[in-house]
């Protein structure tokens, strides 16, 4: 239902993305992790021409259920973002309207998929918040964003989501921005979400404990590459890639980066391998030359040429 064909991306002269590959099935969550920087939510914004001022595709395809969306005109791209494609952001109370009502932004959601009356919003609003065992629907309806915590509103933003019966939620770090105990809240909504609702689901998220409770697939991005991806079993199991093999045994510091260790002696920058300079492995021809992307397992891809082999931690 998605597939991205090497798709590079730009913003001046950085590449934010360089030649990234990913196929999505129709129901699937794939889950995309990776320091902070390495083009996560980058790719999720180039899925729905939402690069922004300074952002410019360079080469590749986003083809969405048969569309090829880079060359989609803006109201087509506009009309699915606002029906086949839902997006849920790491702070959604700063994606709606501070002075209007939750039920009123339901409804204007909603009104860009069909016409739909006020009491017919209200009605699917309050029945996809019970979906997801929010509290109170009815006094959410009648609330203004600020008036809602922040778990609230995340929530509320997942509802609002299923509500557009859409194909395909991408989500963007969807409960980052919370406290732990209510992180715990969120996580519980995103899987009642993924239970009861048929879309596809393109998470980004640091945090390999929700990747476990989500994902059937996951890809690993490292400065703006997919250097592995797989099932979930294979990439969280058997990580074949070093720097998949750190994130999943490490805990990123406060900038969203792994943690400098006692492994990491190279001290270049590379024109090959970007993780070459932090690898426990890597050797001269790293240095030198990009490894090719080759299939290690049944749909388990990785970008190093000596993914697989043992090293200490
Ligand atoms: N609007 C922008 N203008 C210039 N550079 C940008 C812009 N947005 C992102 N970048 C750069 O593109 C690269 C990828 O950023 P992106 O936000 O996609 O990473 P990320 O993996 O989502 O990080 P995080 O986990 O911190 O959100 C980074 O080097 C970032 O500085």
């Amino acid at each position: 239902m998605l597939e991205i064909n090497r798709l590079s991306v730009a913003y001046g002269n950085h590449l934010a993305l360089k030649d990234v590959t990913l196929a999505m099935k129709s129901h699937e969550t794939y889950c995309l992790v990776g320091e902070s920087g390495s083009g996560k939510t980058t790719l999720l914004k180039a899925i729905t021409g939402l690069l922004g001022e300074g952002g410019r595709y360079i080469e590749g395809e986003v083809v969405f259920e048969g569309k090829e969306l880079i060359s989609l005109p803006q109201p087509e791209l506009r009309k699915l973002r606002g029906a086949a494609i839902a997006t849920v952001h790491q702070q959604a109370g700063s994606a709606m309207d501070p002075i209007m009502k939750v039920g009123k932004q339901f409804h204007e959601a909603l009104s860009v998929r069909a016409k739909i009356s006020r009491r017919e919003s209200d009605r699917l609003a309050q029945e996809c918040m019970k979906t997801l065992a929010l509290k109170e629907p009815e006094r959410i309806l009648k609330s203004y964003p600020g008036m809602l915590s922040g778990g609230t509103i995340q929530r509320v933003a997942l509802a609002m989501a299923m509500a557009m019966n859409p194909t395909l939620i991408l989500a963007d770090e969807p409960t980052s921005a919370l406290d732990v105990t209510v992180q715990v809240e969120v996580v519980g909504t995103l899987k009642k979400l993924q239970e009861n609702c048929s879309a596809a689901m393109l998470l980004v998220t640091h945090n390999i404990g929700v990747v476990a409770r989500m994902a059937d697939k996951i890809g690993v991005m490292l400065d703006g590459r997919l250097i592995e991806s797989g099932s979930k079993a294979q990439v969280l199991s058997s990580p074949a890639h070093p720097y998949t093999h750190m994130l999943i045994n490490s805990v990123l510091n406060k900038k969203g980066r792994l943690p400098m260790g006692p492994t990491i002696y190279h001290e270049e920058k590379t024109q090959g391998c970007s993780f070459y300079n932090r690898c426990p492995l890597g050797c001269g021809l790293c240095r030198e030359t990009l490894p090719q992307t080759r299939e290690i397992g049944s749909d388990h891809r990785v970008m190093c040429r000596l993914a697989g082999e043992k090293y200490a931690q």
